[in-house]
């Protein structure tokens, strides 16, 4: 165990311990290798030595592929199995004295469509961060609105007023949950000071959702003075649209001047819409985020900055206290100029069902790997709960590797001593975010958040552990941020699906982890990285065996070992192997059911024959200049209250027809039918009679298992959120086709 304290005196403020499943993971890894090492061997053989037919040769040869990549995938698991560790933040050891000592903190938090981020949740989320417990005169909030929005800039009007009551009532009362609506919700209290701010609090919520439901803000109604009025005078030009407008930048609160009601200050927030052009690349959120870093350097240059998605409440007042532990040790103490770049923390989602159907905690990616990474150099950046240092933005952590930003108001160290409204600041800001500024600079390669995959986090991420930066990963027991999480199904795959797009364009670009990263990070660390980027290509081994060994059993062909073949334990080893590990990690180191990790199983077969299938021709096409547009396919999170209801009872939301669900449906129909058939030649011929098929019914037998649900709601279900009929139609034609082409195949 290492332990670091602010120095030998004073008690310790983190610790970090390696967590004891390590052993058996490397102990496991090397039997294991030599497993797959056996069956690569074998296919390889098989492939030289005998090859009587065209069919028995291509099937081979599409198993060793699927193998390959399997064993692809396997090696840079395991890369992150190696060392997994888990630190531990003490905020109370902290000086209580050093308050003044704190450094400014800026958070960011994005949104870009009030009709698919309805502005009372970016309220809410604004909200939780404001009322931070961290002195005021050091916190500022910046909004960024992609949607160019005058209803989300009115639902900020209101939160400015509104945090006039609520901080100081949080701050009395030791409100844990600072986001009023989850308060409300959980809270009920019969006091009447709860009563009037819960009152006041659903007036605005009102207010805001019903200029939202309007599309238009009522001046006369509510909007109270001039000032306010002129505020939403950008908006009267005939040609401002969310897509075409000039930069809009708001104070709505600031900390010189804005009091709350009990005379103490309020932190800073600012509304930024950045300068859109139709004819200038946005960059999506990366560009929003450059954005806020020029924005925010010219106002308030806070050494540590915050990203958050608009749904992402904070749910522990004390969060910068955690990463203060780190901030406040040694080598760095209180400069954060170490190569500690960033401090993640785990994204948590809040009305996830029961048993997570959708394996929508992405469990294995927020919790798991990053404590493998962390014991490494650190976990991926995931776009949201991340508290950077400024530094980071510029260039490597030497001294030598500094990237000088373009103007000297963007210097990460330049001390602020204008006030925000002043002026001349406010016309460098507008400056700063304009839609050209950007031309000819280092923003996007070389400084700030890096533009060249959808999954800007990712990429920006590796490219700063390239540079030399080192992250932290910061889990306390207690939640930090909740946010929102998908509950159509069809919503959770096409956000997988840009996921995928983006893990392609880091893992097949120049600087691909495979070499640029196993170079400048080391074998562990760069592997790591490719687990991540690599994501997408899993649907080559999953399509393989979803279609292929099914579709020989039912020509009476068989592809993997006899029961009374030595090779079939091996075969069996390998599967329940990697499963039993896998389940294991799940339900005990990271305290989970059994029935999640069955569900998070079955996704992970589902992705590969969606998200991931589609992802990779989106990406192929978009390689080959077919299709040249990608947008970015923002997540909905407004919630159906029926759909929900479904969802908490387990439901699948199918609902909408939609291609992405047509591979799923066909292996669920085929794996049914090679079911049956195989069950129906062990009825009429004894399990020694098809031993050479056993394999392959079983395999059959676990994806008609996994596909249950699919068959209820193509069957049974008549609810809205059933499997389309068209879709169910389209699937069993279709499945129809890929019977008979592959019975002409294995007749050859
Ligand atoms: O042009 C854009 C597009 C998106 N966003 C914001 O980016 C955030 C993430 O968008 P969302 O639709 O919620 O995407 P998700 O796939 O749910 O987001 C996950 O994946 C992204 C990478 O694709 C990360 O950036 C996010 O942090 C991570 O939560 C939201 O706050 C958006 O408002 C913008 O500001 N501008
Ligand atoms: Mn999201």
């Amino acid at each position: 165990m290492t332990v670091s304290a602010g120095d030998s005196t004073t008690p310790p403020f983190h610790e970090l311990k390696q967590l004891p499943h390590a052993v058996y993971n490397r102990l496991f890894a090397a039997v294991y290798a030599s497993a797959v090492v056996a069956l690569l061997r074998r296919h390889v053989t098989s492939l030289v030595v005998l090859s009587p037919s065209f069919s028995f040769s291509t099937t081979t040869f599409l198993l060793l592929a699927a193998d390959l990549v399997l064993a692809f995938k396997w090696v840079t698991a395991q890369a992150l199995r190696m060392r997994p560790v888990r630190r531990r933040e003490f905020p109370a050891n902290l000086p209580a004295a050093g308050r003044s000592e704190f450094p400014a903190l800026d958070v960011f938090i994005c949104t870009a469509d009030p009709y698919k981020e309805p502005p009372v949740g970016v309220v809410n989320t604004a909200m939780s961060v404001l009322a931070y417990d961290y002195p005021p005169e050091k916190l500022s909030v910046y909004v960024s609105d992609d949607g160019g929005s005058a209803l989300t800039l009115f639902a900020f009007l209101e939160t400015a007023k509104f945090a006039a009551f609520w901080l100081p009532f949080c701050r009395e009362n030791g409100v844990v949950e600072r986001s009023p609506e989850v308060y409300f919700t959980t809270n009920i209290s019969a006091s009447a000071e709860t009563k009037n701010i819960q009152m006041m609090y659903e007036e605005m919520k009102d207010k805001i959702e019903r200029v939202v439901e309007r599309g238009t803000i009522s001046i006369e109604e509510y909007l109270v003075n001039d000032t306010e009025r002129r505020i939403f005078d950008e908006w009267s030009s005939a040609d401002f649209s969310t897509h075409h407008h000039p930069a809009v930048l708001q104070v709505l609160l600031d900390n010189k001047k804005s009091k709350d009601n009990s005379g103490n200050s309020l932190p800073n927030l600012i509304y930024v819409s950045r300068e859109k052009s139709k004819t200038t690349h946005h960059r999506f959120k990366a560009g929003a985020l450059n954005v806020l870093l020029r924005v925010s350097a010219v106002m308030t240059n806070a050494p540590l900055v915050l990203t958050l998605d608009c749904d992402m409440c904070s749910t522990n007042p004390r969060t910068p206290l955690h990463v203060l532990c780190y901030y406040f040790s040694p080598p760095a103490a209180g400069s954060f100029r170490s190569k500690y770049g960033f401090v993640q923390f785990p994204q948590r989602f809040r009305g996830i069902n029961k048993h997570d159907i959708y394996a929508g905690d992405l469990h294995h990616y927020t919790m798991n790997m990053p404590f493998g990474s962390d014991g490494l150099l650190g976990p991926p950046f995931i776009g949201t709960g991340t508290f950077f240092s400024r530094r980071v933005f510029f260039g490597g952590p030497s001294e030598s590797q500094f990237v000088a930003p373009e103007i000297p108001e963007l210097f990460p160290d330049r001390p602020v001593n204008r006030p925000i409204c002043d002026p001349e600041v406010l016309d460098l800001a507008h400056r700063v975010a304009g839609c050209n500024y950007e031309a000819q600079t280092n923003w996007g390669s070389k400084m700030g958040f890096r533009y060249g995959s959808m999954v800007e986090d990712l990429y920006t991420g590796f490219h700063l552990h390239c540079e030399g930066w080192r992250s932290i990963f910061c889990y306390p027991e207690q939640p930090s941020f909740l946010g929102d999480s998908p509950i159509s199904f069809a919503d959770v795959l096409i956000q997988q699906s840009r996921w995928s797009v983006g893990a392609l364009e880091l893992s097949m670009s120049k600087k691909s982890p495979l070499f640029l990263g196993i170079r400048k990070l080391g074998w562990l660390m760069g592997l790591g990285y490719c687990h991540f980027s690599f994501w997408p290509i899993w649907s080559l081994p999953i399509t393989t065996y979803a279609f292929l060994p099914q579709l020989a059993l039912l020509n009476g062909v068989s592809v993997f070992p006899k029961i009374s073949d030595p090779w079939f334990l091996l075969y069996t080893f390998l599967f329940l192997g990697s499963y039993l590990q896998d389940m294991l990690e799940f339900t005990t180191v990271s305290n989970s059911t059994f029935r999640r990790w069955w569900n998070e199983q079955r996704i992970w077969t589902v992705r590969g024959l969606s998200c991931f299938l589609f992802g990779g021709f989106d990406f192929v096409l978009k390689s080959l200049g077919v299709s040249t547009k990608l947008g970015f396919s923002l997540t909905s999170k407004i919630v159906d209250e029926e759909q929900r209801q479904r969802y908490q009872k387990g439901m699948f939301e199918f609902g909408v027809s939609s291609p992405i669900f047509l591979p799923m449906a066909m292996a669920a129909l085929i794996n049914l039918v090679s079911f049956g058939f195989g069950l129906a030649r062990v009825v009429k011929g004894g399990w020694w009679n098809v031993e050479g098929l056993v394999l392959q019914i079983v395999l059959s037998g676990f994806g008609v298992v996994n596909s249950v649900p699919i068959y209820e709601a193509m069957v049974v279900r008549k609810d809205p959120g059933k499997f389309p009929a068209r879709s169910s139609v389209a699937a069993v034609v279709m499945s129809i086709v890929l019977c008979c082409v592959a019975s002409v195949l294995f007749s050859s």
